[in-house]
């Protein structure tokens, strides 16, 4: 799915419109719709609020809200409107206005009257929409101050008033601090980035048949990975198969008090259905591992504690470091190796040798930055925002992140997964993709060690391209997480649970096998 720009969602409305043969009214007519929707799934038939108070600015943010006020009365809600005075209104507005039956209590904001909210008071926040060109200021500000120490529940239409769909506003601009944000179409840029999560509450978009067409010839550089992108894009186990069709994979990980990081990473990989896989781990793991991954192959490093020696990568088709590897000196120097080795040719034509990197693999590259010129095309790394910090610089805000991730992939044409709510995907040719699954309770130790093994899983699977493979293991991984916390509860996940949730996970996600019995 994409994310478009507030200008870029204006001329799909107009398209939309024109491509239908719609009334711009009629398009309202959709959203409002919608907007009812929303209610009745709230709400029921029989037990609505008993005060709704709709917020209407004097654009089309605000004939959505109008035209809500009617459908609701005609509901049988209790509703009144409260509209925002301004020198000029939209036509749809207007045509709003006027079909709002009499019997619904208007009144004009002032700054001496402004519209009664108690804490039992259910808001539509319909003032501004993505029409909005400037922080508020003035009457507006002031409701919308007025509204957030109300501390009532707020459906904000669309967007949050006063907030920007795509760049930060200045501090202290006025917001509506939504429960709830029902948007129409595509998901926006803003409802995606932790500096919002305050004001966009928790949102939903709904589908009013904006033009398809208009859509898919619209570049843009934001995308949204839901379930939809993600159907079929696992292909089917050929039925004549054998464990080299699915890749060998080299994990190197553990050290001395982490070496369930190592046993984490090489669960989610055999999990992610690789065709075998090696552990290399220091010599103090050795018992730990094989008792606990049979399935593995393991080598153990000449050091206790640490590892030291990079194996002969030959018979690899991809390869993970980092999970719990420490970061002794002989570590670095076994990932400077890798690098070298990993940036060297392998077959005359051939692609590099897929690496995945993480964690204390992440922290020495920030530490040797130089290193950062070895990373072959299309190496995958995953930092928290913390650990991309160490690679590159602190950000200013989420906005700013967002910029750094991008010219970073570019820059080292690699694929870098910003983890964290709405993991972030970005692409040597400058997009980002930002993950749907996930959830709190993933926010926990050994998360990300499950990650790195299911990455290393689809980059050793030669059928999937590069992106496709990261792409697919950052959304699966995310289900993973959603199903083991329906069986456990957010707070009573642990990592290994997500491990046991992949297989179910990677099946949604699989094409049904054809012609292959
Ligand atoms: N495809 C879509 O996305 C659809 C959008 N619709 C609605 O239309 C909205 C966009 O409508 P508009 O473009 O009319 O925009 P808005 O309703 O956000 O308002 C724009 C008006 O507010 C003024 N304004 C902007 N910033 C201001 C500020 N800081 N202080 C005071 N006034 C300010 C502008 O000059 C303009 O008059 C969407 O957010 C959505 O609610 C729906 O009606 C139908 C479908
Ligand atoms: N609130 C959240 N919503 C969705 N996913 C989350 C959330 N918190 C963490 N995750 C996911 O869990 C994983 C945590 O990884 P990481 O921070 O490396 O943890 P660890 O080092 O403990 O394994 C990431 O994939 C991240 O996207
Ligand atoms: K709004």
């Amino acid at each position: 799915m994409k994310i478009l720009t507030a200008a870029q969602t204006r001329a799909l409305d107009q398209a939309t419109i024109t491509e239908q043969g719609l009334t711009s009214a009629q398009l309202m007519e959709r959203a409002a719709q919608a907007l009812l929707f929303w209610f009745y799934g709230q709400y029921g038939y029989g037990r609505v609020p008993a005060d709704t108070l709709l917020l209407c600015g004097p654009g089309n943010n605000g004939g959505d809200g109008l035209a809500l006020a009617r459908l609701l009365h005609e509901a049988n809600y209790s509703v009144r409107v409260a509209l925002l005075p301004a020198s000029r209104y939209s036509p749809d507005w207007q045509h709003n206005r006027q079909r709002l039956p009499a019997a619904v209590p208007v009144a004009e904001i002032s700054a001496g009257a402004l519209p009664a909210i108690s804490a039992d008071t259910v808001v539509v926040d319909a003032l501004f929409g993505t029409g909005l060109s400037r922080p508020l200021a003035g009457l507006a500000a002031a409701v919308v101050a007025h509204l957030n120490q109300a501390q009532a529940r707020v459906l904000a239409v669309d967007i949050p008033s006063g907030l920007f769909a795509e760049a930060s506003q200045p501090a202290d601009s006025a917001v509506v601090r939504a429960r709830h944000t029902v948007s129409f179409g595509l998901p926006k840029l803003a409802f995606l980035l932790p500096q919002n999560a305050e004001f966009v509450g928790e949102w939903q978009v709904e589908d009013i048949e904006l033009s398809p067409g208009f859509i898919a010839r619209t570049t843009t550089p934001w995308h949204y990975t839901d379930a939809a992108t993600m159907a079929g894009q696992l292909p089917p186990r050929p039925r004549f198969s054998h464990k080299g069709t699915f890749g060998h994979a080299l994990l190197l990980a553990g050290s001395r008090g982490k070496m369930g990081a190592a046993v984490l990473a090489a669960g989610a990989c055999l999990r992610g259905g690789v065709g075998l896989l090696t552990a290399h781990i220091p010599a103090c793991g050795y018992d730990i591992f094989q008792n606990s991954q049979p399935e593995a192959m393991c080598l153990s490093d000449a050091q206790p504690d640490h590892i030291s020696e990079l194996p002969n990568l030959k018979p690899y088709q991809a390869v993970a470091i980092g999970p719990g590897l420490g970061q002794h000196a002989a570590s670095s120097s076994v990932l400077r190796q890798l690098l070298e080795a990993a940036s060297q040719p392998r077959e005359k034509t051939g692609p590099p040798l897929p690496l995945v990197l993480d964690a204390d693999a992440l922290n020495l590259l920030g530490q040797h930055r130089e290193l950062l010129s070895l990373l072959p095309e299309n190496a995958v790394l995953t930092p928290h925002p913390k650990e991309f910090e160490r690679l590159t610089e602190p950000a200013r805000d989420d906005y700013h992140r967002l910029e750094l991730l991008r010219d970073f992939a570019q820059q080292h044409r690699c694929l870098v997964v910003l983890k964290g709510a709405y993991t972030c995907l970005a692409t040597p040719g400058g997009e980002l993709h930002f993950n749907s699954t996930g959830n709190p309770g993933m926010a926990t130790g050994g998360s990300g060690d499950v990650l790195t093994g299911l990455l290393l899983a689809l980059r050793a699977d030669a059928r999937l391209l590069p992106f496709e493979a990261v792409r697919l293991a950052v959304y699966a991984h995310g289900l993973a997480g959603d199903l083991a916390a329906h069986e456990t509860g957010e707070a009573g996940l642990v990592a290994g649970d997500i491990v046991r949730h992949l297989g179910p996970a990677l099946s949604r996600c699989s094409q049904r096998a054809q012609n292959t019995k």
